[in-house]
């Protein structure tokens, strides 16, 4: 049902898992473990109904757990995505609702950490304001929510010409603060949302606060996924020299929306380790080698050739 690549090993090479691969791709799971820990990044078509939502991604994260990851990355918008504003708002919950607990129950259970890559979280003035968050949630291999960072550059766009219209603001409370990277047994992880990934301040802040993987889940439209997508991914892995992360929703979510997918692996050389493909749900496994993060920056030292932040803004003084 699923389609699932496998990359193990410094070789970027994808491998299509057909069954004749399992016992294969098992075998070097297990040997992997005692080398480099494994990222799930997965990708799927979240509707209005939140159920099936949960059943398809619990599914996802016990495949991902079964092939050997330590992590398990969901998209934006991973518990539903609506078709009105409406929809959206009476289906969103607070941290403490029934959703959130039962996806620490299953970190918990399986022993796996998730990244959730957009909740929606009803925010703190919901009885009064009706607005809600877009969070970005990591719960440990404990089940205890160790950060939410909630999204800060919210999509407010409007492209007639692409069949493009969507208003996040309409609902949405724009996050008030970055979040410290976490410290995860794959690395420590920097926080972002589907459209923050177009703003490179985010990202060189947390790579300057000590990430070594940035995660970008989202829920990027067809028509700015085919432009912009992988080139963006590609560019704050570059200049950030860190692996970069990215879930993704796919495919047609209810008749007026649609998702890019290509849910992506990128190392901190820029090179692209594993796509999920625009077609359907699945995952890739991928390797997360930290020794590639040293030696890349190591290398060609960009963050040490940084000028100064006086220095940036130097013609607004001219
Ligand atoms: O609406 C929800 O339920 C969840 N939120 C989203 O899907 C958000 C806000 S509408 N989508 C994006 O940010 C797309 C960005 C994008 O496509 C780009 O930057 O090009």
């Amino acid at each position: 049902m699923f389609t699932i690549r496998c990359i193990v090993g410094s070789a970027a090479k994808n491998l299509a898992l057909l069954p004749a691969f399992r016992q294969k791709i098992k075998l070097q799971n297990r040997m992997s473990s005692s080398s480099h820990p494994l990222a799930a990044v997965c990708q799927l078509t979240a509707t209005p109904d939140k159920e099936a939502n949960f059943s398809v991604c619990k599914q996802l994260v016990e495949e991902a757990k079964e092939r050997g990851a330590a992590m398990v990355f969901l998209p934006e918008a991973f518990d539903y995505i609506g078709s009105s504003r409406e929809e959206t708002l009476s289906l969103s919950e607070s941290l403490t609702g029934d959703t959130m607990s039962r996806y620490t129950q299953l970190a918990r259970k399986l022993d796996v950490w998730l990244s959730l890559g957009g909740f929606h979280e009803r925010g703190h003035d919901w009885e009064t304001d009706r607005r809600i968050f877009n969070s970005h949630i990591i719960i440990n291999d404990k089940g205890d929510i160790v950060s939410v960072y909630r999204k800060s550059h919210l999509f407010d766009v409007e492209l007639p010409e692409k069949g493009v219209s969507l208003k996040e603001s309409a609902f949405t409370i724009p996050g008030p603060s970055l979040m410290p990277p976490v410290q995860t047994p794959i690395g420590k992880v920097g926080l972002g949302i589907c459209y923050d990934l177009r703003f490179p301040e985010l990202s060189l802040a947390l790579q300057r606060h000590g990430a070594e993987i940035l995660t970008y889940p989202s829920a990027f439209t067809v028509a700015t996924g085919a432009a912009h997508w992988e080139v963006l991914l590609r560019a704050r892995a570059i200049e950030t020299q860190c692996f970069v992360l990215a879930a993704a929703q796919v495919g047609q979510h209810h008749e007026k929306r649609s998702s890019y997918g290509h849910a992506l692996a990128v190392d901190p050389w820029g090179e692209v380790l594993s796509d999920c493909g625009g077609e359907r749900p699945g995952m890739v496994l991928v390797e997360v080698d930290l020794e590639k993060i040293s030696r890349t920056r190591r290398n060609m030292p960009v963050q040490q050739h940084r000028r100064d932040t006086a220095f940036y803004h130097s013609l607004a003084q001219t």
